[in-house]
């Protein structure tokens, strides 16, 4: 391949991503320059993507770049190399908070219309949509997903455990899930052999037809699948378990993924947000209305829009608002010190980190008190929630795992081409009344129908056939690497899942197997096969769709080695490039909010080290580079001296936290690259950089920590000041004119 085209992407996201980016980015400039490595960044900000989607809004100077849609166009292309970092997935109040924050700062975009009354604003809202939630990863995702924890990560974890809440046998904490009535009961599935374009009706109890999307291509040996999940049932079951948490004593708190599930899930929030408060909602109908009030974007959207109205009605409205939180059990907290809820907005409580974080910390939440108490995690839909109810009945059999010996559960997940449930929100609807839902496809055959009612949730999936063979041929591969054990987490009794075990029967043959230890598990019994192994050490590599991708590699890296920060994230993109996602966590709007507070980033770019080295070293081959391969391989060897020596940030203000992680990761890179012996020039180079950095270790550490202690004003949260932030992130003159003489 051509070497102009030799480049790496780096993106620049949001919250502790973003920080971070701004103190490491520097030294990665500068060593991968020494090594004749290209680097050039991409915005894919929640503000830079606002801004990308609306030109016409704003001055010529204003204007910036659709950055996303070019990184989308390269990710299909071979040369790909892209280092990808956690951006924010907006809710709806964290769009309109951006919003707010951009036309502040003088940028004329309009607002974001919730009820849009003309053409005019339903075409802002679609501009809007393609922001909001989940925007980015399913564009960049042109691939299958390969997650895991490296050995020295799992080794450090070992000899440094994180803590971990004892369980006890008499826990009241549980899932409770719908099991009937919702999409994965009313699940229908079919594999089309042609090629194909179906179009979405809905048909009314009169006969009327609407069409709800016109035109869905399907390719040769794609599969669909079709659910439906009724919002009587729903709201009967909300209703149910409310009442059972009051009884039980234990918290009540809802798990779902409104973010990546941007059109569903909000749904199912808002009918929580207005079960719960079903009294306010009654008795002040009309006031709300009037308000605009919209459940879907949490409680929080009552609590900020009452604020408009004369404070004897602000006042009648909270009395109630009260009686519900006494009548009602007691929420899980998200902040109890600032009285917000799990049901305060839809985008604080994400099930992939949240029930984790729940089962580390004894099965427990936070109640209003900020103490920890049993909960009843709600998990309406039951296609996954079953996996974590097995985690807790094992926790509360055999008591908490033990960091120390327990063994790994790595990660091949079909992800590519918008796979499966996080590909489905636009054939996601919300049925305007009684009648069916059908899917048609060219010649005029109904290939998928549901009887529906009001109000219910109907949604379609799509996954491609080429992906799912690319992630049978990676889970072979992965299990011949490593000699475990891989399971495809497929339930024979799903609609769905029984048309994928089919395929993966159909492509196994094509690959050597011999000996190799390959099963098909229901998700529950995978998750106890698993549990067992893990317990007794040993490794399974877990084989899943999207969704449990994403819940398996929060879930374990957290039990595993304390949180998701710390794993090696790869995309092997189906054209042959590479997308190096760093971690598997999120952007951490925690870690931004103590940083402004106190000047402290608690952030670990562990993730990103782990990947920029994947990244350099999938560079030098592609381009047979071998300064690439040399400086690839040096980091590599710095990640494991920076774990071995402990230099992971402390959460504590004051202590060694972000930045200092960054120093000592760029010396023990210079290290490593003045050690190697393939390449005297580089050695000769970096060894300067390594004795100066050694040399002016105490003075480098002293001029970052005095930088702690204070508020940080980085004028803005979506859209800061990019001056002030480099300003505030390399506040070591030292480290820096060391960094820029390289
Ligand atoms: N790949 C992506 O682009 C992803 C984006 N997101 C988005 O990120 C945002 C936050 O999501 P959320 O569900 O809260 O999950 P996060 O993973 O961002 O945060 C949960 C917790 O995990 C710990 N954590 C995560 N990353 C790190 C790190 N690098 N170093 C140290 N600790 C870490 C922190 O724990 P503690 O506070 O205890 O230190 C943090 O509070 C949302 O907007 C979401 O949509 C979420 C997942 C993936
Ligand atoms: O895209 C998102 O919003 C989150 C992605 C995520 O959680 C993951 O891939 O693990
Ligand atoms: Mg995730």
């Amino acid at each position: 391949m051509s070497t102009d085209k030799a480049k790496i992407f780096y993106t620049i996201t949001d919250e502790g991503p973003y920080l971070a980016t701004h103190s490491f980015l520097p030294i990665v400039e500068a060593y991968t320059k020494a090594a004749g490595v290209n680097l050039e960044t991409k915005d894919i900000s929640l503000a830079g993507r606002i801004l990308a989607n609306f030109p016409d809004y704003l001055k010529d100077d204003q204007k910036v770049s659709d950055d996303l849609a070019e990184l989308g166009e390269l990710a299909k292309q071979p040369e790909a190399n892209i280092m990808k970092l956690p951006n924010i997935s907006a809710s709806i109040p964290q769009l309109v908070e951006a919003i707010k924050e951009l036309q502040s700062k003088g940028y004329k975009i309009p607002d974001y219309p919730e009820d849009p009354k003309n053409d005019k604003e339903k075409e802002i809202q679609a501009r809007y949509g393609k922001v909001k939630g989940s925007a980015v990863n399913p564009v960049l995702r042109e691939g299958n997903s390969d997650r895991r924890a490296p050995k020295a990560v799992k080794e450090y974890a070992r000899n440094n455990p994180h803590s971990m809440g004892e369980w006890s046998s008499d826990s009241k904490s549980h899932v409770a899930t719908m099991g009937d009535h919702d999409f994965a009961s009313s699940e229908r599935s079919v594999t089309v052999n042609n090629a194909d374009d179906v179009k979405i009706e809905f048909v009314d109890s009169k006969g009327n037809t609407t069409v709800l999307k016109e035109s869905t291509p399907l390719l040769p040996g794609e599969v669909i699948d079709a659910s439906a999940l009724s919002k009587k049932a729903l709201v009967s079951f909300l209703e149910n378990e409310i009442k059972d948490a009051k009884e039980k004593r234990v918290l009540f708190s809802l798990h779902m993924k409104a973010t990546m599930m941007k059109v569903s899930d909000p749904i199912i929030f808002g009918h929580a947000v207005r079960v719960y408060f079903k009294d306010v909602f009654e008795k002040h109908r009309e006031t709300l209305q009037e308000l605009g009030v919209d459940p879907n974007n949490g409680f929080g959207d009552i609590e900020s829009k009452i604020k408009e109205l004369p404070e004897a009605k602000q006042a009648e409205i909270k009395a109630d608002i009260q009686k519900c939180y006494e009548n009602g059990p007691d929420l899980a907290m998200v902040n109890s010190h600032k009285g917000i809820t799990n049901l305060h907005v839809p985008s604080d409580v994400i099930i992939d980190a949240s029930m984790p974080a729940m089962i580390r910390t004894s099965g427990q939440m936070w109640n209003k008190n900020d103490e920890t108490q049993d909960t009843k995690a709600v998990i309406p839909d039951s296609s996954y929630a079953g996996i974590y109810q097995e985690v807790i009945d094992f926790c509360k059999e055999h008591g908490a795992f033990d960091p120390t010996t327990m063994g790994s559960v790595p990660n091949v997940g079909l992800m590519a081409k918008k796979a499966e449930e996080y590909g489905s929100h636009d054939k996601t609807f919300e049925i305007p009344e009684n009648g069916s839902v059908r899917v048609v496809n060219k010649a005029g055959e109904t290939l998928v129908e549901h009887a529906v009612e009001e109000g219910d949730i109907w949604r379609m999936c799509q996954t491609k056939d080429d992906p799912i063979k690319d992630w049978v041929g990676l889970a072979v591969r992965r299990a011949r690497e490593t000699g475990d054990p891989a399971v495809f987490w497929l339930d024979e009794d799903r609609a769905h899942d029984a048309e994928l075990i089919s395929k993966v029967n159909q492509y196994l043959p094509e690959h050597d197997t011999k000996d190799l230890e390959i099963h098909i598990m229901s998700p529950v019994k995978a998750m106890r096969f698993s549990l067992e192994r893990i317990k007794e050490g040993k490794d399974t590599i877990s084989v899943t769709g999207n969704v449990l991708r994403d819940y398996l590699t929060d879930l374990f890296p957290i039990l595993e080695v304390g949180t998701s920060a710390k794993m090696l994230s790869i995309v092997p993109l189906m054209n042959g490039g590479g997308l190096f996602e760093t971690g598997a966590g999120g952007s951490a709007p925690k870690h931004i909010q103590q940083f402004l507070d106190e000047g402290h980033l608690r952030w670990d770019s562990l993730g990103e080290f782990l990947a920029l080295a994947v990244s350099i070293d999938h560079l030098g081959k592609t381009f047979n580079n071998d300064r690439a391969k040399i400086l690839g391989e040096t980091l590599d060897t710095a990640t494991a001296k920076y774990l071995q020596n402990d230099k992971s940030p402390s959460r504590k203000v004051n202590e060694h936290d972000n930045r200092g992680s960054h120093f000592y990761l760029a010396m023990y890179w210079a290290e490593a690259l003045a050690e190697q012996s393939n390449d005297a020039e580089l050695s000769k180079r970096f060894q300067e950089v390594m004795q100066k950095l050694k040399e002016n270790e105490s003075k480098i550490n002293e001029e970052l920590i005095s930088a702690q202690g204070s508020p940080q004003d980085i004028k803005g949260y979506y859209w800061p000041d990019r001056d002030l932030v480099f300003k505030f992130m390399r506040p070591s003159k030292t480290l820096n004119s060391i960094i820029e003489s390289v």
